[in-house]
């Protein structure tokens, strides 16, 4: 049978993020955090749910470890809640906290699954958002100190860390559009919290250079996608570079290159002034980059659109999010990123979708997850076979969770949670991606 065998080692693992299937929010010292504000303020996120109660991983992990070892994978991907180690983002460590995620890596180990740690998917605590959250550098120093107290507790069972979890949404849909945490609609602030969380990552980096775990690696988590112009005009060719260098490079560029791209005056010049000193620290090298892939973008020349730029809606193949289901995409992505940039390795930390799943006797039957994991799957070959460094593939969701704003009504999940119970059930995608990880390889 026609396969597609991946290198020996790869890795295969699912993705979550604390805020998202945890629960459990007031238990053992946790703190609050900027979600859990936001999403107990009415109007915020799809019929006001929040992640009170999520997956109740934080009881249930046990149970979720053994889905994850029957499904044979080799890898999790999960975020730490800053506010169950520091409540109030700094001070005395919360032990408690701490325990949970040291019985969590056990848990992993125990059925040889690697851990990949990111420290922060936007669970800021709410005290640090009092004293200006990410527009204070302060945050920055105290997401190191936070950094390496996880070094010191977990860095010789974890073998792979993350810094932030696709720092362009954080700043962009926490402060310019007001969509996420902690909700602000301010341009300017926007582009200093770009700076502030690039300076968090470089100095947790350094403080991970200095005395973090020896063998372990460290990189930062990249929410990436190709921009493609509607037309070939001119004009609509220019809209796509201005929009590559907005979402794309803003990070890419600083991280790898030591320096922001060009970028429009209005917005440059929202950018606080970046000392060399600084770049430097941004630009402490990595280990590797996560990539979080799901769509791509096509735009056009719009005078009435952000800096002229217009999104043009998608059509064809729609995911529950309304984006486009375009593999491609990943291919020309990850060959860019290793031709431009050069990452020393990379994982694909997030690709998935969601899509209108529905249990019927017990059972969920998701043939277009499964086609859409098989095609994203075909280009990361390929993507392979061309030269990239690619070392590993986090399907997101392990479980259907707490979208953001979305709430629990997008399903990106390889297993259904059931509403209530909280009941896990295997989706047929989930099966066929055990199939995968065990053989490694994708069958055609
Ligand atoms: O929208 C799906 C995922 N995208 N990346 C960040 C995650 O927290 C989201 O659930
Ligand atoms: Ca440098």
């Amino acid at each position: 049978m026609a396969e597609l065998r991946f290198p020996d080692g790869f890795l295969w693992g699912t993705a979550t993020a604390s805020y998202q299937v945890e629960g459990a929010v007031r238990e053992d010292g946790r703190g609050e955090s900027i979600w859990d504000r936001f999403s107990h303020t009415p109007g915020k996120t799809f019929e006001g749910q929040t992640g009170d109660v999520a997956c109740d991983h934080y009881h249930r992990y046990p149970e979720d470890v053994e889905h994850m070892a029957r499904m044979g994978m080799n890898a999790y991907r999960f975020s730490v809640a800053w506010p169950r180690i520091f409540p109030e983002g700094k001070g005395p460590v919360n032990q408690k906290g701490l325990d949970f995620y040291r019985r969590l890596v056990d848990a992993l180990q125990g059925r040889h699954i690697q851990p990949c740690l990111t420290l922060y998917h936007w669970d800021l605590p709410q005290a640090l958002q009092e004293k200006g959250g990410w527009d204070n550098r302060d945050t920055g120093r105290y997401f190191a100190e936070y950094a390496h107290t996880l070094y010191q507790a977990l860095g010789d069972r974890v073998p792979l860390w993350i810094t932030l979890n696709e720092p362009w949404v954080a700043a962009i849909l926490g402060h310019a559009f007001g969509q996420h945490a902690p909700g602000f609609g301010d341009f300017p602030l926007a582009m200093r919290v770009v700076h502030h969380l690039l300076l968090a990552h470089g100095w947790a980096v350094e403080a991970f250079r200095h005395d973090g775990p020896r063998r372990a690696q460290i990189g930062i988590t990249l929410n990436l996608s190709p921009v493609e112009p509607a037309t070939g005009k001119e004009a609509d060719g220019q809209a796509a570079d201005l929009a590559d260098r907005f979402t794309n490079r803003l990070f890419l560029d600083p991280i790898f290159r030591g320096a922001y791209p060009e970028l429009p005056d209005l917005m440059r010049s929202a950018l606080p002034q970046a000392t060399p000193e600084e770049m430097e620290r941004i630009s402490t090298p990595v280990d590797f980059l996560g990539v979080n892939y799901y769509t791509r973008q096509v735009v056009e020349a719009d005078p009435q659109g952000l800096y002229g730029v217009g999104m043009v809606p998608a059509r064809g193949d729609l995911t529950e999010m309304g984006w486009e289901v375009y593999p491609q995409g990943l291919y020309d992505l990850l060959i860019r990123v290793h031709r431009e940039y050069h990452p020393q390795a990379v994982y694909v930390t997030e690709n998935g979708a969601a899509f209108a799943d529905e249990i019927q006797d017990g059972e969920v039957d998701d043939p277009r997850r499964i086609a859409y994991v098989r095609e994203h799957l075909s280009r990361a070959h390929a993507a392979i076979g061309a030269g990239v460094p690619l070392k590993g593939y986090f399907y997101w969701s392990l479980m259907d969770n707490f979208e953001w704003a979305f709430g629990y009504s997008k399903r990106f999940g390889l297993l259904y949670v059931v509403p209530g119970s909280l009941e896990r059930v295997w989706k047929r995608s989930a099966r066929w991606y055990a199939q995968v990880a065990q053989a490694n390889a994708v069958p055609l």
